[in-house]
């Protein structure tokens, strides 16, 4: 296929809803089109990004890391991935998927962890900009199935161990926001996983071919 531009496309949902493995599934359908491409991760994707996630979901230091002091280091770990990694790549024709990004802020920090709406967008105005997703694919799961599933596959991280209604209140963010983003697909991924995929492909698919269209005549 051809196209005007590169992609930026973002797997959104809370944790265990199946992104990582959606992103995978994206790469291979880019792949077979023969698109270049990269896949990143938030926080994370640049050395110091990297750092910064251990921080948040890892290290215990022996001091309570403050809620705001969380926000402020993911969007820091955002400046460092748009600056050196994602601005780079789109200038390069190169397309990206991310496993999350702004999107998680507002559900995690807004919803989570009930930090005020106008600071969350105050930081986005100034460091997104204009670094916003082409596509953003929300996977929607129960909280409860989510969790079910992080257990089975192994110890949970420090955000992880957070009760169901963090959960639950993270959820109805990203149900509110994705309902009023005409660029997002809303995915099921309380089915299984083989029937997620499936739907994936084809909204994704579709949405390639309307990208295609777009690049020749617009
Ligand atoms: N539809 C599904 N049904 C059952 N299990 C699933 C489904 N999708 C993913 N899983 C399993 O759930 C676990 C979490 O999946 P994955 O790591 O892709 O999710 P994630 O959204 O990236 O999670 P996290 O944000 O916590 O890293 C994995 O063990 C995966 O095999
Ligand atoms: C980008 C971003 C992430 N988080 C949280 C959400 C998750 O619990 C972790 C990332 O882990 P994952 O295995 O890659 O899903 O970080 C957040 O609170 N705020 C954010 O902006």
């Amino acid at each position: 296929m051809n196209f005007k531009n590169s992609k930026f496309i973002v797997l959104e949902g809370i944790d265990g809803s199946g992104k990582t493995q959606a992103c995978k599934l994206i790469a291979k359908i880019l792949k077979k089109h023969n698109i270049k491409y990269i896949i990143v991760r938030e926080p994370g994707g640049t050395p110091i990004s990297e750092k910064i996630r251990k921080i948040i979901k890892h290290i215990n230091l022996y001091e309570i890391l403050n809620n705001k002091t969380i926000l402020l280091l993911v969007y820091a770990s955002r400046m460092q991935l748009i600056q050196n990694i994602i601005k780079p790549a789109l200038k390069n024709n190169i397309w990206i998927i991310s496993d999350r990004y702004d999107l998680s802020s507002f559900a995690y920090q807004g919803g989570g962890y009930k930090i005020n709406n106008n600071i969350i967008q105050y930081l986005k105005n100034i460091i997104v900009n204009s670094y916003n997703p082409d596509l953003t694919i929300y996977l929607d799961v129960i909280p409860k199935n989510a969790l079910k599933r992080i257990i089975i596959r192994g110890k949970l991280d420090k955000i992880e161990k957070n009760n169901l209604s963090f959960f639950k209140r993270i959820r109805n963010i990203y149900l509110n926001l994705i309902s009023k983003d005409i660029n997002s697909l809303l995915i099921n991924a309380n089915l299984k996983i083989d029937i997620v995929h499936q739907d994936i492909k084809n909204k994704f698919t579709k949405w390639l071919k309307k990208c295609k269209q777009d690049g020749i005549h617009g």
